[in-house]
């Protein structure tokens, strides 16, 4: 007989557990509370811009204004991707998941890149800097290979969430449009030790190179529990079909003890800031271009939540709001989970980044459930 560990000390879906120790992303949880750097979110999206965000994750503090000049000519210099992996993602099949497709996309690129292979600091520093640039080429490449349009070269006279519009749509957005996505993508560049980023993390405990940490994460947000949830929400939205119908929808799912998505989350038990914040401009988006349908619908469920079940911590998350702003660029909603990787990108690399200076392998345990003192059998001997 060996010896069986006890299950006293099991920490489900390792919640609460703490592995490392992070200057980046704190989240209070029962305030609703999200800081980078300790500057609240809410300042970030009004002050700064995804640039700024991204160089200052990348490196653990605030960039002065010529370190910010540098930083934005790199990523601008270094959008184009290979003529080879236009090619490839030209030739993937129509129908694939745009999350697969961006998962294959970003797999092959590391074939391209001679620095792949290098470890240091330095180099994992660089390749983030080129994979942030060039995750919007990829993915914006897929949405129009996907769609049957002729795929567009980025342009470095616009800012990356300007560049990224005009790659996706064909054409220029306006300086409010894309102002409004730059905020989006603010909101979603890093939220701490998330299943995402834990799991590139996890990748890179093994020393293992860069590609493959973001492969793997790409992998983990594409599920609907985390960042596929903002394309559930949509399909979700257009199944009520109008507001006055979404009370009696919310109603059943929840008599029914099936979730809704866009609203629950590990760590907070009351609104997530990011979505008051896209709340706030969804509500703008609605007024100003008379498409209240969507927004309507959202209040309602939001009201019907919080009064069924609020009192359980449910309360929306970032992925509740985020499709009405999207849908009002012009973006489908299979696009939304890749938009989502081409801001937390930013999130994942630094945390690797973090993570490698004081690295040590993840390897966590599991309580052993299964037979013991057993013997093999022949297969003749089994039935
Ligand atoms: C960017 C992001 O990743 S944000 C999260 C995006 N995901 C979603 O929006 C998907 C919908 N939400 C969920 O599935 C969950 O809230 C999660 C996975 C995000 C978090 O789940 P957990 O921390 O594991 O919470 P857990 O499942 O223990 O829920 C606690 C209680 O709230 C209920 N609950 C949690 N989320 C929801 C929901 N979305 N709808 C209805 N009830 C819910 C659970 O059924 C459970 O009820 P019970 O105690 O009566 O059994
Ligand atoms: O933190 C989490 O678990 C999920 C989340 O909101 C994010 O990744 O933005």
């Amino acid at each position: 007989m060996y010896p069986v560990s006890n299950m006293t000390n099991i920490a489900k879906g390792l919640e609460g557990v703490l592995f490392t120790e992070s200057k980046l992303t704190f989240i209070n949880g029962s305030e609703g509370i999200l800081t980078h750097l300790g500057i609240p979110i809410q300042e970030w999206a009004e002050k700064s811009t995804f640039e700024e965000l991204s160089l200052a994750l990348l490196d653990g503090e605030l960039p002065t204004a010529e370190e910010l000049a540098k930083f934005d000519a790199q990523l601008r210099a270094n959008r184009a991707i290979p003529d080879k992996l236009i090619e490839e993602i030209a030739s993937f099949p129509k129908n694939a998941n745009p999350m697969q497709a961006l998962r294959t996309a970003v797999s092959y690129l590391g074939l391209f890149d001679p620095q792949s292979e290098d470890v240091s600091q330095e180099a994992r520093r660089e390749i983030s800097i080129r994979l942030i640039a060039q995750f919007a080429t990829i993915i914006a490449a897929i949405a129009r290979a996907r769609e049957g349009q002729e795929i567009i070269a980025p342009r470095a006279d616009l800012t990356h969430a300007g560049n990224f519009l005009y790659m996706l749509n064909g054409k220029e957005p306006s300086p409010e449009q894309a102002r409004l996505f730059d905020i989006a993508l603010i909101l979603h560049a890093d939220h701490g030790m998330n299943a995402s980023t834990f799991t590139a993390i996890a990748t890179s405990s093994t020393i293992s190179d860069m590609y493959s940490c973001i492969v793997s994460a790409i992998g983990a947000l594409k599920g609907p529990l985390h960042g596929g949830a903002n394309e559930q929400v949509m399909v979700m939205l257009d199944e009520v079909g109008t507001p006055d119908k979404a009370e009696a929808y919310i109603t059943k799912k929840l008599d029914n003890k099936e979730k809704i998505m866009g609203v629950g989350h590990r760590v907070y038990k009351y609104f997530d800031p990011r979505s008051r914040v896209l709340r706030d401009y969804a509500a703008m988006v609605a007024d100003k271009e008379g498409k209240s349908n969507y927004y309507q619908i959202l209040e309602t469920i939001e009201k019907t939540v919080v009064d069924r079940i609020g009192s359980k911590g449910i309360y929306p998350n970032v992925d509740f709001y985020s499709g009405t702003v999207y849908s009002d660029l012009g973006i489908k909603k299979e696009y939304f989970t890749p938009i989502f990787a081409l801001a937390r990108i930013s999130g994942w690399c630094a945390s690797v980044i973090e993570y490698s200076k004081d690295n040590r392998l993840l390897r966590p345990d599991a309580v052993y459930t299964g037979l013991t003192d057993q013997h093999y059998k022949d297969l003749k001997d089994r039935q």
